[in-house]
């Protein structure tokens, strides 16, 4: 397979795929026979939200050279995105990683066991990775999760982030913390040494305050990233849990060029019946509308939440909206006041 020409590409991430094991029909993990097979993990997310809408993208990514990974491949591939840039394990103990995920019901809550260590993605090696990857895209994007999972990824990881910003790539970046992968100084240390190559960051309001420590309003604590980075734009969602089946998800975005602050009313009375990836469905709708306009912020805000609100609708990881989909979205709720919103 061809590698593509210089900036073919204007998304690649990097980060594991996980293959997504779920017993059907609000079963349990420790009850059922079966399990539904799909795919998922935070940077795959990304790639496929932002494919659907229009965009180029492609994940560097590891995966076995047997059968489980090539049912992984076929399914990338069918959401249009590349896997120029994967490489593959031949060892004969080759593993993907796996979540398994017992969807909840009040008042049961979800469950999530992870089998992810010590998978393919894991012998990541940076040799491996062809040069031509650091000037084939305009933007890079990964996460916190890709840098906790060890600590080889983590300096591969952090390598990787630098020569793409030398190469002249956008770099964005999700915090995306996992209290189970690492602990909150050990995700500050490491996140500060990648922040200044950073252009693009998606910290939640939370995170900023628990992780970074930071104090003040959830606006003053975005500003202050780009003050002390130089970070273009800071995005921050914020969702409010009404009860588990009905959220309200929305965003603020910081242009540090402009010192804008960018919002729009939030999406209200969403019928959650899958939240995983909804985050991760944010940032493709919110890079695909900085990517296609050249860096409209009120454009990212608007692809952003529609494409995070509709992907709350959707079981499993993926986001699966085309950009006549999200954009019908966006024109109805526009129309729609926030008064007559409120009172549906
Ligand atoms: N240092 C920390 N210690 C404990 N919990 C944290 C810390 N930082 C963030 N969290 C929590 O982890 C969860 C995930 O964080 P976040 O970075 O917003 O990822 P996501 O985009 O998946 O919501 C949030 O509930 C947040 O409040
Ligand atoms: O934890 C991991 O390693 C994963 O990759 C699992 C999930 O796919 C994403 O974490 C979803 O993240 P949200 O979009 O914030 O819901």
């Amino acid at each position: 397979m061809g590698i593509k020409n210089s900036r073919d590409f204007d998304l690649l991430t990097l980060g594991q795929l996980l293959l997504r094991l779920s017993p059907p029909d609000n079963e349990r993990l420790s009850r059922g026979d079966t399990f539904v097979k799909q795919v998922g993990g935070a940077e795959l997310n990304v790639a496929v939200g932002a494919a659907l809408l229009g965009l180029h993208t492609g994940v560097i990514s590891k995966l076995p050279a047997h059968d489980i990974g090539s049912f992984m491949k076929g399914k990338i591939r069918s959401f249009g995105v590349s896997d120029d840039f994967f490489m593959y394990d031949q060892s004969s103990s080759a593993r993907v990683g796996i979540y398994y995920y017992e969807n909840g019901a009040y008042p049961r809550k979800p469950k999530v066991i992870y089998d992810r260590n010590n998978s393919s993605f894991f012998s990541l090696n940076i040799d491996e990775i062809p040069e031509e990857v650091y000037t084939a895209s305009k933007c890079f994007h990964t996460t916190g999760i890709t840098l906790a999972l060890n600590e080889k990824i983590r300096e591969t990881t952090i390598e990787m982030i630098k020569r793409f910003k030398a190469a002249g790539t956008l770099v964005s970046f999700d915090v995306n913390f996992r209290g189970n992968l690492w602990t909150g100084d050990e995700a500050r240390e490491c996140i500060l040494r990648i922040l200044p190559y950073v252009d693009i960051f998606f910290c939640s309001e939370d995170t900023a305050r628990l992780t970074f420590l930071k104090t003040g309003t959830a606006k003053e604590m975005m500003k202050s990233f780009s003050q002390e980075f130089p970070i273009s734009i800071v995005a921050s969602t914020q969702r409010i849990v009404h009860s588990p089946k009905r959220h309200t998800f929305g965003s603020v975005i910081y242009d540090a060029a402009r010192d804008e602050y960018y919002e729009e009313e939030p999406y209200r009375d969403i019928e959650v019946v899958d939240r995983i990836g909804s985050g991760d469905a944010y940032i493709s709708g919110a890079l695909y509308g900085l990517l296609s306009s050249g860096g409209d912020c009120s454009k990212a805000i608007a692809y952003g939440n529609a494409t995070a609100a509709v992907k709350n609708t959707i079981p499993g990881d993926l986001p699966s909206s085309n950009l006549e989909e999200i954009e019908t979205i966006i024109k109805a709720h526009n129309q729609t006041g926030p008064q007559s919103e409120m009172a549906r």
